[in-house]
């Protein structure tokens, strides 16, 4: 199957926010605007994954339903919410990178992620090679903040770290290119909101008592 693509051009600056949104919430909303905002970018397309190849996906919605429920979240008319790794039938950024980048020549991508994503980013399939792919922004999050600075990546990535000032040009800059965006941080978590659903389930079913 031929995937079909949100509507681009050659140089346009187009953000990739991969992710498991199970479910989506307010912290992807707020790293899609601080990208959209700080990184000039004219789109940004939210890559739901088919299921992230470090976690356990057994309890994963499906595509379809998390799929929805971005829709239904991200009523921006400059995110585009796509099943393009299902399309392509890949899990790994790696793969995904390559496929756009030759499928859209002139696009200038940039990967998006949170602190968090950047801490396990070593574990990642050719992890070396999806730096030398895209520039990549790496929005702050509560709870990461202080590790990163330890993490292998950043640590790699230090030599090609752009001054935060200078986040609006990073979507230009040939990779190797790195930003760390700070400031106002989102607390929001899928966990979090997975495990409060279940707990208002539980006191659904529980019987009231004596
Ligand atoms: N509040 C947030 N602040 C910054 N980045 C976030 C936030 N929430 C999610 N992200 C980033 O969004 C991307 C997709 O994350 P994901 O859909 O797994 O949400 P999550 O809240 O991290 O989920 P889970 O709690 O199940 O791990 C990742 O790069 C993650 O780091
Ligand atoms: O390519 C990999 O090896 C790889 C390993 C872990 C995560 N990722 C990607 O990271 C993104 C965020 O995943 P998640 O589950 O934290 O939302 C999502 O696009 C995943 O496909 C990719």
């Amino acid at each position: 199957m031929t995937p079909r693509l949100p509507p681009h051009c050659p140089g346009m600056r187009i953000g990739l926010f991969g992710g498991s949104f199970n479910p989506p919430h307010e912290g992807h909303l707020h790293v899609s605007r601080a990208a959209l905002t700080r990184l000039k970018l004219h789109r940004l397309w939210w890559l739901v994954t088919p299921g992230n190849p470090l976690k356990d996906t057994g309890n994963l919605p499906s595509l379809e339903r998390r799929m929805a429920a971005c829709r239904a979240l991200a009523r921006d008319p400059r995110i585009a919410v796509t099943g393009i790794e299902a399309q392509i039938r890949t899990r790994f950024t790696y793969d995904t990178l390559r496929f756009l980048r030759m499928r859209c020549p002139g696009v200038r991508f940039v990967w998006i992620m949170g602190a968090d994503n950047l801490l396990g980013f070593h574990r990642w399939r050719h992890w070396r090679d999806i730096i030398r792919l895209a520039p990549i922004a790496v929005v702050d999050r509560p709870g990461s903040t202080w590790k990163i600075s330890g993490a292998l990546s950043t640590q790699v990535l230090a030599k090609s770290r752009l001054p935060e000032k200078d986040a609006g040009v990073l979507a230009k800059r040939a990779p190797p290119a790195f930003v760390y965006l700070h400031g106002k941080r989102a607390a929001q978590s899928s966990t979090a909101l997975r495990a409060a659903s279940r707990s208002s389930c539980e006191r659904r079913i529980r019987p009231s008592g004596p």
